[in-house]
């Protein structure tokens, strides 16, 4: 099977003027193409920190992260922030949707960054929302609309341009149980339909029955793989 993402051997911590912690010791992890992984663990185990690095947000210490066949480490900065425009969708615990902006702009940031011209994408943006089941709220404020709402935009802000890797933190703790297993649903068939590698942080076991696989951490290490909540 192909992988999308590699982790190999991967270190990094972080120093304060008081501390210096070890938050990933030595991570190996295969993420396949097309697979739905969560990534689950107690408070503090580097769940964060490791999707930071696989995004191209955070760099590792020592160790390659390598995606879609490319190694983070033989790439410039700007080679770096190219790739990750391209091929990475993040979804952020807190939606993180810019509030003067309408839904539909919002959605269309990505595809801003990806210097595509303004009226494509909204006119883009505008079909990603309606596939997310709010094409009726496109001029709506962010703050206009449910939390679970406005979860949905922000899955269709990480889509709306097609990456290959979409990388979700925590993407149900701010919503009811009812609500979480819609957009879990919405992830999946989106996971299917676009062929798109999702890697979902998550504390939720009610959600793990969604995933292809489970990554087990402890102290910034994978302990363990299970298949589908088994
Ligand atoms: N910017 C930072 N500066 C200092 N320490 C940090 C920083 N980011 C993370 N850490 C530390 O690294 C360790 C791993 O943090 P991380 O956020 O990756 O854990 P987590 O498993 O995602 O936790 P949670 O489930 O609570 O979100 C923790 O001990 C944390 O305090």
């Amino acid at each position: 099977m192909t992988s999308a993402i590699t982790c190999s051997n991967i270190t990094k911590s972080f120093k304060t003027k008081e501390v210096e912690t070890l938050a990933l010791r030595g991570i190996e992890l295969d993420v396949i193409k097309g697979e739905f992984l969560m990534l689950v663990g107690p408070s503090g185990c580097g769940k964060t920190t490791l999707i930071s690095i696989m995004a191209g947000i955070l760099h590792q210490d020592a160790g390659n992260c390598t995606v879609q066949g490319q190694c983070y480490n033989q790439m410039t900065h700007n080679e770096l922030l190219d790739f990750r425009a391209k091929n990475v969708g993040f979804i952020f615990q807190s939606f993180n949707l810019i509030p003067t902006l309408s839904v539909v702009e919002n959605v269309a940031i990505p595809l801003i960054i990806n210097r595509i011209e303004r009226h494509d994408a909204i006119k883009q943006a505008a079909q990603m929302v309606e596939k997310v089941g709010l094409g009726d709220r496109l001029d709506s404020a962010p703050n206009q609309l449910s939390g679970g709402q406005q979860q949905r935009i922000a899955i269709a802000r990480a889509l709306v341009h097609n990456p290959s890797i979409l990388i979700c933190d925590e993407p149900t703790s701010s919503l009811d149980h009812s609500t979480g297993v819609k957009i879990l649903e919405l992830m999946r068939s989106i996971n299917k339909d676009m062929k798109t590698t999702c890697v979902v942080v998550t504390h939720d076991a009610r959600i793990y029955q969604y995933a292809d696989r489970i990554a087990h951490m402890d102290d910034g290490m994978i302990t363990d793989i299970t298949h589908n909540g088994a």
